[in-house]
């Protein structure tokens, strides 16, 4: 029986292009000054230590830092570091009213009607947690934070492994056959379900024939009690 249903965010409760369109640029565009703006805060300081540690570049210094940054930006590498950068920028956009979380109008109809009958409700994205906050709190149906008890992100490891469901598992307190992810990328789908998780994969846009998971265009489609 599912006790708590996991989602991915990009692609599966929101658009791809959301993503890339409105919130990678964004970052993009604000990510050399807000550095050299707040170097000396504790989180961005704290970030940028973890950026060196990634880069095994202990002595490297802030311009080497941000070339970095926005080589990884161009690869779309999910690079803990840049993931957290990138969410302290994306709050500013939130806050001005720049843009709001992008949500399909399937996902909180059904997150609702499942957070009703007791499931319990989490995000993995490769997002930083506060960025997934952000995307959830400042959404387009306004702040829908409540309906998740947790989030988790690159800090309990990749998405492609099996070991972060594992750790993830562990974290809730449930066997993995207890626990459905939900994603649009069937590698990310393939190491849950390697950890024992039961899966469904969303096709908001082509189908994926090399996919073996149960896929569906929209949460609407998704009954947690028949799996
Ligand atoms: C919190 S929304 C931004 C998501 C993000 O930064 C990203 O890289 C998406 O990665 P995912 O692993 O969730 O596809
Ligand atoms: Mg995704």
């Amino acid at each position: 029986m599912i006790r708590a249903i996991v989602t991915d965010i990009e692609g599966t409760t929101s658009d791809i292009r959301f993503v890339h369109q409105v919130l990678f640029p964004y970052a993009r565009q604000h990510l050399e000054s807000y550095i050299r703006e707040n170097a000396q805060a504790p989180a961005v300081s704290q970030a940028l230590e973890s950026l060196r540690h990634e880069l095994a570049q202990p002595e490297a210094t802030t311009d080497q830092l941000i070339e970095a940054l926005y080589r990884f930006m161009d690869e779309d590498r999910k690079s803990t570091a840049l993931k957290a950068l990138q969410g302290m920028i994306w709050r500013d956009g939130y806050v001005n009213g720049s843009f709001t979380g992008h949500l399909y109008p399937d996902v909180l109809p059904a997150l609702k009607q499942w957070h009703i009958q007791g499931l319990t409700l989490c995000v993995y994205s490769s997002g930083s947690v506060a960025a997934q906050k952000l995307l959830f709190g400042y959404s387009d149906a306004g702040d829908i934070t409540g309906v998740f008890s947790d989030y988790f992100d690159t800090h309990v490891g990749a998405k492609r492994e099996e070991q972060s469901y594992r750790n993830i598992a562990g974290k809730l307190g449930l066997p993995g056959e207890a626990l459905l992810f939900l994603s649009d990328i069937h590698q990310e789908l393939d190491a849950a379900r390697a950890a024992g998780w039961k899966t469904v994969q969303l096709i908001r846009g082509e189908a994926d024939p090399e996919s073996v998971h149960p896929a569906v265009s929209s949460f609407e489609q998704i009954t947690p009690e028949t799996f």
